[in-house]
């Protein structure tokens, strides 16, 4: 029923531009939500009063505060693997909160942060100590997706806050990315973290093998137990692989591998910002946490940037979404969301088993601002497809030395917006090529290629500066984003069937490639593939 009103509403607002909407003095203020000190800015949307109330009846009709209360009660709400989905624990100070199966779950969450605190801090105190003595002046963790791609994007943004000791993440099974990186690197003051949920994984128990013999080439078989730690649910297997139990901090199967950096997998940021900071970026996500539950409809930020995102994929149609921050140090958070988003919301079947309504999420694709201008936004101002934006911008930086440069660069995140909505019409191309003495035919030629259509979305989410506990409430942010956009679309975000049979076939493919098993069974592509490797190696 709403969906039909939504994109019947979209046909009939016709020729109104996100210009238009803005000649409303009341609409920047109307068209924002703010959250604390937070702000998020969907003025330069096309999304106009009737369209947010339909995009909010949506919400309502499809069961988003029900579900919502479902998550964060422990019920098991990730329903083709019968879990819990309770990350959120995670970050919830307590003293009580959600139950699985009759249990409480924080008291072992609260246990397992109390030993990790205790053995960060043992490492940056130097009370933890290599087999040879000295200090642990690196960490190697080495995980892939969920187990890599949050840790190591807030160890980039939280780098102000690092004083402990250098921490590297490790995730290609190219052998490259673990060769480069260890190279540079001491066995003897070297601790390695196997960071897998699963403790299976191909990619993450390769490397972990090659980084083992490399510690044990240095420091003996005996000695290695000494500089390996694991973070797992699967404490089991980490003990089979020879991890002494006391440097195993496991969790439980309700946490989502892509949500998982609130615990034992956000050890290398706790070791290298400290337990107190790292105590800030889980009660900036618990913020978001509780506002999430308490803000009503409009004024509450996760939901309405989920209503943004349907309203741009499924109402408008756009098939992608940028994600560009204006902070360097967020440089690998367009990466993050990658698998955040697209692992958690693209799929075509609904929880039931039946097919989507409407298309899945988009692709979410960027980089950060201002290296971006100077590469692909050339097609978002003026290419035939339309890419909403989502900026992201700090007020200060982190350089009081370097104020001007924060100053530029946040003009240049605002001026995109600007421009973006803005664009240039005809008769203001015309004009500049008449001042530079154009005329006829030529001056309209030359003309057009410099006109902006405008009219293209984006928002920005600006906040004061990028403390630990602003990247939590950010992270969270996307997290709830998340769980609304698929509570909407009918899917199930935390399960990920589609990456396993590309893993089936890459571990059938290997011993066709080593020549110990005929290719005769593959398709002619794969075969001609296979024989090319087997033909150009050594
Ligand atoms: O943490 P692990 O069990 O090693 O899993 C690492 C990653 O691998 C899988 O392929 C999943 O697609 C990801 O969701 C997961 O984060």
């Amino acid at each position: 029923m709403s969906w039909t009103s939504l994109k019947s509403h979209r046909a009939m607002q016709g020729s109104v531009t996100i210009a238009d909407l803005l000649q409303d003095p009341a609409r920047a203020s109307g068209f924002s939500v703010r959250m604390d000190d937070m702000l998020f800015d969907y003025s330069k949307t096309t999304i106009d009063a009737e369209a947010r109330d339909l995009l909010l009846t949506l919400a309502d009709e499809a069961g988003v505060a029900h579900r919502r209360e479902a998550m964060f009660a422990g019920e098991k709400i990730n329903e083709t693997e019968g879990r819990a989905v309770l990350h959120t624990a995670l970050r919830d100070p307590g003293p009580h909160g959600a139950t699985v199966d009759g249990v409480e779950v924080l008291p072992g969450v609260h246990d397992t942060l109390d030993r990790m605190e205790e053995f960060a801090e043992g490492l940056r105190t130097g009370k933890v100590r290599p087999v040879n003595g000295g200090r642990f002046t690196d960490i190697v963790n080495i995980g892939i997706g969920g187990s890599d791609l949050g840790p190591a994007m807030a160890m980039l943004a939280l780098a102000p806050y690092h004083d402990g000791p250098r921490v590297h993440y490790v995730s290609n099974v190219d052998g490259a990315h673990i060769h480069d990186t260890l190279a540079d690197l001491d066995p003897d003051t070297t601790l390695v973290i196997v960071a897998s949920k699963t403790f299976t994984t191909i990619e993450t128990m390769t490397n972990a093998e090659t980084a083992r013999s490399w510690l044990k080439r240095a420091i003996g078989e005996q000695a290695v137990g000494r500089h390996l730690a694991a973070l797992s649910s699967a404490v089991d297997k980490t003990t089979k692989w020879g991890i002494d139990p006391s440097r195993v901090f496991g969790f439980e199967d309700w946490v989502g591998g892509r949500y998982s950096i609130w615990g034992p997998v956000g050890l290398g940021l706790m070791i290298a910002v400290g337990a107190k900071r790292f105590r800030e970026f889980l009660a900036g996500g618990h913020d978001m946490d509780l506002h999430f539950r308490e803000a009503e409809g409009a004024d509450n930020l996760p939901l309405m940037l989920a209503l943004v995102g349907i309203w741009h994929r499924q109402v408008c149609g756009y098939p992608t979404r940028a994600v560009l921050p204006y902070d360097q140090r967020l440089s690998r958070l367009p990466a993050y969301l990658q698998q955040l988003e697209m692992e958690s919301n693209g799929k075509s079947v609904a929880m039931d088993g039946t097919g989507l309504e409407v298309v899945s999420g988009p692709v979410v694709w960027g980089e950060p601002g201002t290296n971006g201008q100077h590469a692909f936004y050339q097609l978002i101002h003026q290419g035939t497809e339309v890419v909403p934006c989502e900026f992201l911008v700090a007020a200060r930086g982190h350089e009081p030395e370097l104020a001007h440069q924060h100053a530029l660069l946040v003009a240049n995140c605002l001026a995109q917006s600007e421009a973006l909505m803005q664009g240039r019409s005809l008769d203001v191309a015309l004009e500049l090529m008449a001042e530079k003495g154009l005329s006829g035919a030529e001056q309209e030629r030359q003309a057009r290629h410099r006109v902006f259509p405008g009219n293209r979305p984006s928002t920005t989410l600006i906040y004061p500066l990028l403390t630990p506990r602003v990247l939590g409430r950010i992270i969270a942010l996307y997290e709830h984003r998340v769980f609304v956009e698929g509570v909407i679309l009918g899917i199930n975000s935390y399960d990920q069937w589609g990456v396993e049979l590309g893993k089936e076939l890459a571990v059938a493919l290997a011993p066709v490639l080593a020549g110990d098993e005929d290719a005769a069974s593959k398709d002619g592509s794969t075969r001609a593939l296979v024989d090319y490797v087997q033909a150009h190696r050594d």
